[in-house]
């Protein structure tokens, strides 16, 4: 199988005033690679995701996307996020909000076939025209999780996006989230403190820790490994 690189990192490191985060690492990611990203709180994964995103310069090293910038479109989801009661956009509005058409009204029939097809794979159809405000926290996990993907990016970066699911939900969106992977290719960076979950849906690890970064197949990677890795 001939493994096609997406994005390479390269003696990377980031120091906060007197605080180093990570350093030195090194790691390339191939198209269609799911790669999990682990760690304990505070070790650097979302540092980490912003740097790839370009939201923060490294201190040291760098990020490059292959074969270039042009080539890779980024889907990203975050973490929960609270959203005003009265934000005045409903969920279909909220999805389609980085299309060019931004709007339901003004979106092109394209544009609204893909806002459709999304809601429908991300369950959020029946729920379409309610207020994003009004949406329970995992409904709005959905609503960030297509508006990302209903752009057709070709890396998909979850930043801790499926901790407040419940397990149906959640393996609702991860089984839709591989089915992208293994059919279309999609590379996936998933941040997450479930390892059952990355052991479940990854194909590699990346682990950060105190004391450096380990990373393999995922196979390698067991809930014991990383407490040991979380105890450095
Ligand atoms: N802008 C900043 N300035 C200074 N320190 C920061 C900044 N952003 C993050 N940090 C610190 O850097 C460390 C890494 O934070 P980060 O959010 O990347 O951790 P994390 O691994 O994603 O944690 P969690 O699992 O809790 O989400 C933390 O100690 C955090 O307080």
């Amino acid at each position: 199988m001939t493994t096609t690189p997406i994005l390479k990192l390269d003696n990377l490191g980031v120091t906060f005033p007197n605080h180093p985060v990570f350093k030195d690492l090194n790691l390339t990611i191939n198209h269609g690679d799911f790669l999990s990203i682990v760690g304990k709180n505070g070790v650097g994964k979302t540092t980490l995701m912003r740097t790839i995103l370009h939201q923060l310069r490294p201190t040291h090293g760098q990020v490059t996307y292959l074969p270039d910038p042009n080539h890779v479109k980024i889907g990203y989801v975050p973490q929960f996020r609270n959203i005003d009661a009265d934000y005045p956009l409903t969920i279909e509005d909220f999805v389609g909000l980085n299309l060019t058409g931004w709007k339901w009204p003004w979106l092109s029939r394209t544009e609204r076939q893909a806002v459709r097809e999304i809601l429908k794979e991300t369950g959020l159809e029946a729920i379409a025209k309610r207020p994003i405000g009004q949406a329970s926290g995992g409904e709005r996990q959905k609503a960030y999780l297509a508006q990302a993907l209903v752009e057709a990016p070709n890396l998909l970066i979850l930043d801790e996006s499926t901790a407040s699911l419940d397990p149906v939900t959640k393996t609702d969106l991860l089984d839709l989230v591989q089915e992208l992977n293994q059919c279309l290719d999609l590379t996936v960076l998933f941040v997450t403190h479930d390892i059952p979950m990355a052991r479940k849906y990854s194909t590699e690890y990346l682990m950060l820790t105190p004391r450096g970064a380990e990373q393999g197949p995922i196979a390698g990677l067991t809930q014991n490994k990383v407490w040991e890795g979380e105890n450095v």
